[in-house]
């Protein structure tokens, strides 16, 4: 949980509510936003990828590249400006944590900004909306997964619902007031040479409130391919344990398959070395 951190709550309430008034538009005003494949820059539905999910999500979300070309859906009126301020100040919060990682790594400062060209760096602003479910038992709003960046910033208004692995137990994330929830992406893991681990979260319904989340995922820029900072392979290790991969690429694979825990980076990863 990220706290003073310098965007003001207010800005962060009204990212909220702009985000519920999307929501609450009609289905042919939101069908606006459409998007036909997995990296169109803007992009609403239902479900998580309703051409792949056997069981859908209880969940609708509306996914807008922000960074480096910003996108706003033309309804409502007031989300361009409230979106371009919003995502301005949360790349700023990004780029500092970034850089307490690269420290914390060993590295200097600057070490992840630059290997992954974070001024280019591709941000998407992913809103989530879980109604609430008659049967919350049977549903879920989103599986197991960790998310393709570097670092997920992430509010919610005041209902439960996130979840986080820890210790091999799902622990509930209750939401803080004016606080970023910071989950750390594959792609720190594949830099860090595993140092750090990617986080492991899922989202369960419940059957009295609307939830509503935001997450702005970033991740490098969308042509860059990390592999593990050469410094942090110990002796012997191969600096080939990933399989270079551009981000948009590794982002398009995880978008257009079933979402599923860690596969993704799984899949990238080579065996043996
Ligand atoms: O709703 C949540 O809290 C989780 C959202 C999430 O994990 C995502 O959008 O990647
Ligand atoms: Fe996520």
């Amino acid at each position: 949980m990220v706290t003073n951190h310098g965007v003001p709550e207010r800005m962060m309430k009204a990212m909220i509510e702009v985000c519920r008034e999307f929501f609450e538009l009609t289905e042919e005003e939101k069908g606006e936003s459409e998007g036909k494949h997995v990296l169109d820059p803007i992009r609403y539905g239902t479900s998580f990828n309703p051409s792949v999910d056997k069981i859908l999500y209880w969940r609708d979300y509306l996914k807008i590249f922000q960074h480096p070309a910003f996108h706003s859906p033309s309804n409502p009126p007031s989300f361009r400006e409230i979106a371009l301020d919003y995502s301005k100040r949360t790349r700023g919060v990004m780029k500092e944590i970034v850089r307490g990682i690269s420290e914390s790594l060993g590295l200097e400062d600057k070490y992840i900004e630059k290997a992954s060209n974070l001024e280019n760096c591709l941000q998407i602003m992913i809103a989530n909306l879980y109604p609430p479910c008659p049967q919350p038992e049977l549903a879920m709003g989103l599986p197991a997964h960790s998310d393709h960046g570097l670092l997920t910033l992430l509010i919610q208004n005041d209902t439960v619902g996130l979840q986080v692995l820890h210790k091999d137990k799902w622990v509930n994330i209750y939401p803080i007031p004016n606080s970023f929830l910071a989950n750390i992406g594959d792609h720190i893991e594949i830099l860090s040479h595993g140092k750090y681990k990617s986080v492991l979260h899922q989202a369960v319904v419940n059957d009295r409130d609307v939830r509503i989340s935001i997450a702005l995922a970033h991740g490098p820029a969308a042509d860059a391919a990390v592999s593990p900072a050469p410094m942090l392979l110990e002796d012997g290790q191969n600096p080939l344990a990933y399989r270079a991969m551009k981000y948009k690429e590794y982002v398009e694979l995880q978008q257009s398959n079933k979402l599923d825990g860690k596969s993704c980076l799984e899949h990238i990863r080579n065996r043996g070395i």
